[in-house]
């Protein structure tokens, strides 16, 4: 459980561009991937720009639900990896594990299972999770909620004084 998350961590499209931008400099490092797992939904679009940077052409999803909203349910396997992807690992492909962020680690334990030999790679990780990533770019405290661009909007913030004008 997450809750009460004290602290809030707004993400924008630039920094969050930037951070998965950084986390494709750190692979690349690393050797190459013959191809991508994104955890859906979060992992979509950090995948979208690590494969773009490390010129990947397969990628394969994994649904996973695990929140509603900031609370944590159990873990609900949506859809699973396709039979060639794991066809693929299991000849000795070097495959990568990609999701925005690891929290409890509750998703990537599940994830890991389906495919044991892969690079677990995420933008953000909290203390709870981070021993399940391989490698990962900022860490924030595990009170404090990370909020994504994509369920974000601009809006109206009052002044720090408390007044309306
Ligand atoms: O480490 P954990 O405690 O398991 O939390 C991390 C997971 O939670 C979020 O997914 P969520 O279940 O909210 O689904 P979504 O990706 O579709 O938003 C996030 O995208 C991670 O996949
Ligand atoms: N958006 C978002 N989803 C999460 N799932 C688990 N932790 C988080 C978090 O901090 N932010
Ligand atoms: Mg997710």
């Amino acid at each position: 459980m997450n809750n009460p998350n004290e602290k809030s961590f707004p993400v924008s499209w630039d920094q969050f561009h930037r951070d998965s931008r950084a986390l494709a400099w750190r692979l690349a490092g690393l050797g190459s991937f013959d191809a991508i797992v994104a955890i859906a939904r979060g992992g979509l679009v950090p995948a979208a720009i690590v494969a773009r940077e490390l010129n990947i052409r397969t990628v394969e999803t994994v649904a996973v639900k695990s929140y509603d909203h900031q609370n944590q349910g159990g873990i609900k396997v949506l859809k699973e990896i396709s039979p060639p992807l794991l066809e693929l690992a299991r000849g000795g492909a070097k495959i990568l594990i990609v999701d925005d962020l690891v929290d409890t680690g509750s998703t990537a334990r599940v994830v890991r299972e389906m495919l044991p030999g892969a690079h677990f790679a995420t933008v953000y990780a909290k203390p709870k999770g981070r021993e399940m990533v391989d490698t990962f770019i900022t860490e924030v405290s595990q009170d404090t909620w990370i909020f994504f661009p994509w369920d974000l909007d601009v809006a109206y913030v009052a002044p720090i004084s408390g007044g309306t004008d």
